[in-house]
């Protein structure tokens, strides 16, 4: 279990992490999400006990972070943003270098590199300079140094970030595999991958824990959620129809492509209403669909209210 109890980082008056608390127990994968300067990367280093919390506590497994920070630290696996590391070593030195700092013997140090190394295909960059290696290349290095002693908790600060879509989608397959049983907390901008790999997720601004919940139930809070849309010929004709249709709350026409969608009324379900409708219309449709409700607009809405609401913090 990772156990936060308000949680807060100051920089003289300035208030980068603010009363923070959320668990995460095992089979978890915990997506951090928030703007720029929200807190995530700090939050991350706190409970990773890398940055000294001003007040509140972090435990991980039961081991408070400050108190028994060298118990904390065996347990957890970390990839700090930016992947930073040894430039002058070549990837198998540093991985043999962290395999001993972490106290591994030499033969399951070898098992444990030629494991990290097949996970994260790293065997083509094996022995060039991480300093030269691509920045991909990079982040995989500092992924592999993390998950190396096959720790309970995993720490990763956007671990897909300057990734191709090829080594994101296997990442994010690599933490989907690992998520059985370790406890993952992730940062991310990309709101696809908190579909692709997140079980609940936290989101932050200001430095405040603002919604914490799953994927779904995040977008249930989506205007879009239980909305129906399709495309057809000529959807201004359809809209005085389909918006008298009982439940329906409003309907609008995107002006880019053309695409009608009809929001339903709290608590109303318009897929048949509206499929009945077109059929009796005899209108001639394509891709009708009932929309699970839009994260990027859930986001949006929980992170931009309280900036212009709060003003600046401190
Ligand atoms: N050492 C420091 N001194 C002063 N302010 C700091 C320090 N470190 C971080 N901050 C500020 O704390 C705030 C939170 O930073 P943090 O890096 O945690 O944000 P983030 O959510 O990870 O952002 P991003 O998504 O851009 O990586 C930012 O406004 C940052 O400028």
């Amino acid at each position: 279990m990772i156990e936060t109890q308000s949680l807060c980082k100051r920089y003289g008056a300035f208030t980068a992490v603010d009363a923070i608390s959320f668990k995460v127990a095992p089979g978890e994968v915990l997506g951090f999400l928030g703007p720029n300067g929200a807190g995530k990367s700090t939050s991350m280093k706190m409970i990773a006990g890398f940055l000294a919390p001003t007040s509140g506590t972090a435990k991980v497994c039961g081991f408070d972070v400050l108190e028994q920070p060298l118990e904390a630290k065996r347990v957890i696996g970390y990839l700090p943003e930016g992947a930073p590391s040894y430039g002058e070593m070549t990837p198998v030195e540093f991985l043999r270098f962290v395999g001993d700092v972490r106290g591994l013997d030499a033969a399951k140090c070898r098992k444990r590199i030629d494991d990290v190394v097949g996970r994260l295909q790293l065997e083509s960059v094996l022995q060039q300079p991480i300093d030269t290696l691509s920045k991909g290349f990079k982040r995989r290095v500092g992924l592999a140094q993390a998950i190396l002693h096959d720790p309970q908790v995993l720490i990763l600060d956007e671990p897909t970030d300057g990734l191709d879509p090829n080594q994101k989608h296997e990442v994010r397959g690599l933490i989907r595999s690992m998520a059985r049983d370790k406890i993952i907390v992730i940062s991310t901008h990309i709101l696809e991958e908190v579909h692709a790999v997140c079980t609940r997720a936290v989101i932050i601004a200001q430095g405040k824990l603002l919604a914490d919940a799953t994927p779904a139930e995040l977008e249930a809070r989506s205007r879009y959620h239980g909305a129906v849309s399709l495309t057809c010929e000529n959807p201004a004709v359809l809209r005085e129809g389909l918006q008298r249709l009982p439940g329906v709350a409003a309907v609008e026409i995107d002006a880019q492509d053309g695409r009608l969608t009809v929001f339903p009324r709290p608590g109303a379900a318009l897929f048949e209403t509206v499929s009945d409708f077109l059929r009796a219309q005899k209108v001639d449709f394509s891709e009708l669909q009932w929309e699970q409700g839009r994260l990027d607009e859930v986001f949006r809405q929980i992170t931009t209210v309280p900036a212009q609401r709060e003003g600046a913090r401190a």
